[in-house]
């Protein structure tokens, strides 16, 4: 079942029951954080590139529109993965917010710098998408939203930086309502990152199918009598 959402004219897909049934999608990214940090707005700028306000408090949307990114036309999908109110759901992430996880090739979390709760919770989801992708680096972009709230801010742009380098995500500080740049910035970010590591796993199966060319049974016999001559020299040149 498919609709529209006629205030920000996108088109909305309900979760499905188990996310793994989602077909021919060309990227998937999840938008995870704490309850208004602005995941709605930023996902609906990037989106539509208008700043809507107010939103319905998130149900877990997700929304699929054709975008343009870096010249190539691509059917992106993006999660707007119910907010984890506290700290204390993070030992126990709801079903739907580790099913979003397991059904999305790179990570967007996002907190506010008005908010130092919202913070605080990036550390235990990066772990628990870790958890779930223990073998793969998966990508994870680091978004400190509402930049123009300056006089508002508890976080300090330097404790976002530590904590992205911490972790090996890419970190962005934006605003949402103020630039529209930034916005797609985030989203060229995380669609790079997912590319290269579709290329990677790609490469690996790639390489893992070569066979080993066999060396020339020739050259290898001109090697050894190369080198036999060379240390019989050797040894003559030493008796001498
Ligand atoms: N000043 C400012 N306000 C913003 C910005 N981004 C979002 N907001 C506002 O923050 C509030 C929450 O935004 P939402 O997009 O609904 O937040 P959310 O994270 O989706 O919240 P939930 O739906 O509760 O999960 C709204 O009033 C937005 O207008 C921003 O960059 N600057």
């Amino acid at each position: 079942m498919r609709f529209y959402n006629m205030s920000t004219n996108l088109l909305l897909v309900p979760i499905p029951e188990s996310c793994d049934n989602v077909m021919n999608r060309d990227i998937k990214i999840a938008v995870l954080g704490s309850s208004t940090v602005g995941k709605t707005a930023l996902i609906v700028r990037f989106l539509t590139k208008r700043f809507i306000g107010d939103y319905e408090s998130n149900t877990g949307n997700l929304y699929s529109r054709l975008v343009h990114i870096e010249g190539e036309q691509l059917s992106v999908q993006v999660q707007d993965t119910p907010c984890v109110q506290a700290q204390a759901e993070c030992a126990r992430f709801p079903d739907l917010v580790s099913r979003c996880i397991h059904w999305a090739e790179g990570f967007i979390l996002v907190y506010s710098i008005t908010d130092y709760n919202s913070y605080k919770l990036i550390r235990p989801l990066y772990q628990h998408i870790r958890k779930m992708y223990p073998d793969t680096k998966v990508p994870v972009i680091i978004v400190a939203n509402k930049s123009d709230l300056l006089h508002a801010r508890q976080v300090q742009t330097n404790d976002g930086i530590q904590l992205a380098n911490e972790l090996g995500a890419t970190f962005l500080e934006i605003s949402t309502r103020e630039n529209y740049e930034d916005v797609y910035d985030v989203f060229q970010h995380a669609y790079k990152e997912v590319s290269k590591l579709h290329m990677n796993n790609n490469g690996e199966k790639r390489r893992g199918s070569i066979i080993p060319r066999p060396k020339s049974p020739n050259m290898q016999d001109l090697k050894r009598r190369f080198k036999q001559a060379l240390s019989s020299k050797v040894k003559s040149g030493a008796t001498l």
